[in-house]
């Protein structure tokens, strides 16, 4: 019987060096963390991870990291330099064709694959199958050709480590079999973008999550393993090895809910302080960051050309024209074609998001594949929003927003799609900022219709404790003396309807 092919048993990796994840903190996050000028307690990482002392033991296990490694390739290869073979296969033909282009479908996997710093893609290829389901993958003509491509590769001198099928998930039957065929470890969607999660997880909640997303890949690699080799005595994991997983699994969700409980106290007391929240979101590589700095003027945001780069839902301050302080939620990027067990991690950080008073939902324009990534994110939106407890989308509540128009040839083109239903959609550029001032406005007349605040004018009288009550529970935006009477301040407001009857309660009818 052929010995299985173990790809990575030569690979070993100083632990201390895996651990130092500082250096692999750097870019948008790194960033974000220095500058979210959100009040402290809106912050979702670090206060989190320090309110909760250290968890990393319970990510940082040598026992599971074994584990991992043999069932999905992943522990540890973030730190590799990769010299990456990407097949796309796609169904030609008949009910289960994919919708997507061949071409769009092998770019989103060169885009996973060069969102990995020290991946290189050495070779790319869209190949037709019948069905995604045989074990072979392929047909046997067909993998033999594969097969001769990557030894002609290797032996003009190429240095090949790793063989990136792009189908959300391969049993364990098909990575068996082609890694025997092409004696490189095969990788799936799932474990190369787990790896993409777990570079740019920076909160302790993010790092649990990735943690987490792992356990149903390793769970379904071993149920296949035993399918495919019923009666052959060979053991996948053994007693102890379920135990540790079963354990781990626990002892992750328990810490999880403990950080989300954490966030809903934080999310109440935001609400408290009464800061009206704009979350943005949309598919990944949209703009979400370049939108928020944008709006924001926050000079350290770092908008990277990266899949997944925004793992953690960061807040970011910002001023509307009436001068009313906002906070604009930063979110994951979504994606089709991702395992859902994979996104149902990440649910929980936009579910947050869903309670945002506005939604500005971002789209690339540029994108040849813009319609169905809109159509993907509302999708999910509309899901989440279900889950919320609201049975429909509000249009009230969603801004959408075409980004990247200086990278549209024929921006007038666009204009057509501008009116869409009831649904207006505000075309811009990030990067020239163009249309940006005009979206601005938008942000400000929803949030104001929304939050049920109004711009007033009050006369007050000057050093009064009327004052001082206005800065603590409204926005100022101007004060000017009365020109009618000199001890008085005409002071330009927005105010909750609440606020104004608190007003009206403490100092109007007191005066008599
Ligand atoms: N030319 C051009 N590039 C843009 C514009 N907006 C964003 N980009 C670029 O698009 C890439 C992705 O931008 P981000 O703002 O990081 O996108 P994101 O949606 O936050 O990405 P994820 O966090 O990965 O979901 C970066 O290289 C940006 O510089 C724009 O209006 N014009």
């Amino acid at each position: 019987m052929m010995e299985r092919w173990r790809p990575f048993a030569h690979l070993q990796v100083a632990r201390e060096k895996y651990t130092d994840s500082s250096k692999y903190k750097g870019g948008k996050q790194a960033g974000q963390r220095q500058k979210a000028i959100a009040p402290s307690d809106d912050q979702p990482g670090e206060e989190d991870d320090e309110a909760y002392g250290d968890r990393s033991e319970l990510i940082e296990d040598r026992e599971y990291d074994t584990v991992a490694s043999s069932a999905m390739h992943v522990t540890k290869q973030i730190l590799n330099v990769q010299h990456v073979v990407i097949i796309q296969p796609f169904i030609k033909w008949g009910p289960r064709k994919s919708p997507t282009k061949p071409e769009l479908l092998l770019q989103e996997a060169e885009a996973l694959v060069r969102s990995l710093p020290r991946w290189n893609i050495e070779l790319s290829m869209k190949v037709p199958v019948e069905t995604l389901d045989k074990r072979q993958l392929f047909g046997s003509g067909k993998l033999e050709e594969l097969k001769s491509i990557i030894q002609a590769r290797q032996e003009s001198g190429t240095p090949l480590t790793c063989v990136f099928i792009s189908k959300g998930t391969l049993t364990y039957g098909q990575k068996q079999t082609l890694e025997q065929v092409f004696r490189l470890p095969v990788m799936d969607r799932y474990s190369v973008v787990v790896q993409i999660l777990r570079l740019h997880a920076v909160s302790m909640e993010a790092k649990l999550q990735v943690a987490l997303a792992e356990l149903p890949y390793i769970w379904s690699q071993v149920k296949d393993q035993e399918g495919t080799s019923k009666g052959s005595g060979r053991i996948f994991l053994s007693d102890a090895q379920r135990q540790m997983l079963q354990l781990r699994e626990r002892k992750l969700r328990n810490e999880l809910d403990t950080i989300r409980s954490h966030r809903e106290l934080l999310r109440n007391r935001r609400r408290q302080k009464n800061f009206p929240v704009v979350a943005v979101v949309g598919y990944t590589n949209a703009g979400k960051t370049s939108l928020i700095k944008a709006l924001t003027e926050e000079q350290s945001l770092q908008p990277r050309d990266q899949l997944f780069a925004t793992l953690d839902v960061t807040a970011h301050a910002g001023l509307l024209p009436c001068k009313l302080e906002v906070l604009y939620m930063d979110t994951v990027g979504f994606m089709a074609d991702i395992p859902t067990g994979l996104i149902e991690c990440f649910v929980a950080t936009l579910e947050d998001a869903m309670l945002a008073d506005v939604i500005v939902h971002v789209q690339d324009m540029a994108h040849e594949n813009c319609a169905q990534q809109r159509e993907h994110v509302e999708r999910t939106l509309s899901k989440l929003m279900v889950r919320n407890g609201e049975r429909t989308f509000s249009p009230e509540r969603i801004i959408n927003v075409g980004n990247k128009i200086d990278l549209v040839p024929d921006p007038e083109s666009l204009t057509m799609k501008c009116i869409d239903g009831e649904q207006r959609l505000y075309l811009i550029s990030s990067q020239t900022l163009v249309g940006v001032h005009e979206l601005l406005l938008e942000v400000e007349r929803r949030v104001l219709r929304v939050t049920g605040r109004q711009r007033i004018v009050i006369r007050v009288p000057m050093g009064g404790q009327e004052m001082a009550w206005l800065y603590k529970n409204a926005a100022v935006t101007e004060s000017a003396a009365d020109p009618n009477n000199a001890e008085r301040l005409l002071v330009s407001v927005v105010i909750t309807e609440a606020k104004l009857q608190q007003f009206r309660h403490l100092f109007i009818r007191n005066r008599g």
